[in-house]
């Protein structure tokens, strides 16, 4: 591993000992990870090594296929997310998911990130408006979207999708926000727009980012992890991982020889 400097930072989420299963198949092999509070953190690795499985057991995206399961540790802020006591509800309040294509509700605008607020909070009228117009200027959408709030969320542009999204996504505060591709099906302007939003954004949340994109993770990303086969090859300072990598794996793919 790469030497970190964490003397500053504290760790949200910590995997020791981690494994994943799709029925027998064994997705993720003992992985032994930290993810900084307030920092980005991107995954890496060629297709199918199991980044998109690996972002989606912090808010127990698996919950709902019997066949899957996880074993070892994971944890928030010492909270055992695995534990079956944990209420589901509250966990992805706390760590909230953006997936690849955007997915707006059938709904309003307004109404797209009023619906999460509103199972976890009681707020007053004017607090929603209040929350929904936070919600909308933290993900750089507000001023496009102020005199039409009426309008169905499924009448934006694409990339107008993907930052109501993460709208959605930040207005019940959470703790983590949990992005997996959320650029891939977007143009080059609208993907500027969301790497620049992710910035801003860490100043207040940690974020997690699954990419294809290599100059994206480079761009954006405060640490890297490069995954193979379901393991966790390295873990470092996202400019060492990319200028020197201590791995010949890790090279061989940053370096575009593999994968
Ligand atoms: N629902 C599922 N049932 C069975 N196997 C699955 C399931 N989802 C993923 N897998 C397998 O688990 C492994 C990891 O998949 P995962 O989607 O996490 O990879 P990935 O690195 O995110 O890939 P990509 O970059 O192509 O999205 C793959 O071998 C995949 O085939």
């Amino acid at each position: 591993m790469n030497d970190i400097p964490t003397a500053t930072l504290t760790t949200q989420i910590t995997l020791r000992n981690f494994n994943f299963y799709y029925g027998k198949y064994h997705a993720l092999k003992n992985i032994n990870l930290d993810i900084y509070r307030t920092q980005v953190t991107a995954f890496i690795g060629p297709s199918g090594c199991g980044k998109s499985t690996l972002l989606r057991t912090m808010n127990r995206m698996y919950d709902l296929y019997p066949d899957q399961r996880a074993e070892g540790e994971l944890r928030l802020d010492g909270m055992d997310i695995l534990d079956k006591s944990v209420d589901i509800n509250h966990l992805r309040a706390r760590v909230g998911m953006v997936f690849q294509k955007p997915t707006p509700f059938p709904m309003s605008i307004y109404e797209n990130i009023a619906f999460g607020v509103n199972l976890q909070e009681r707020l007053s009228r004017s607090e929603m408006d209040e929350r929904v117009e936070w919600a909308l200027k933290k993900a750089a959408l507000w001023d496009e979207v102020k005199d039409v709030l009426n309008k169905s969320g499924m009448s934006l542009s694409g990339g107008q999708q993907q930052r109501l999204c993460i709208a959605r996504g930040i207005a019940v505060k959470p703790e983590v926000l949990l992005l997996d591709e959320p650029t891939s099906a977007l143009d080059p302007i609208s993907t500027m727009r969301i790497e620049e939003l992710v910035t801003e954004l860490k100043e207040e949340f940690t974020i997690v980012i699954v990419t294809h994109n290599m100059q994206q993770a480079a761009r954006m990303s405060d640490y890297t992890a490069y995954m193979y086969l379901g393991e966790l090859i390295e873990f470092g300072v996202t400019d060492q991982i990319f200028i020197k990598p201590q791995k010949k794996q890790t090279e061989d793919y940053i370096t575009g020889r593999f994968g």
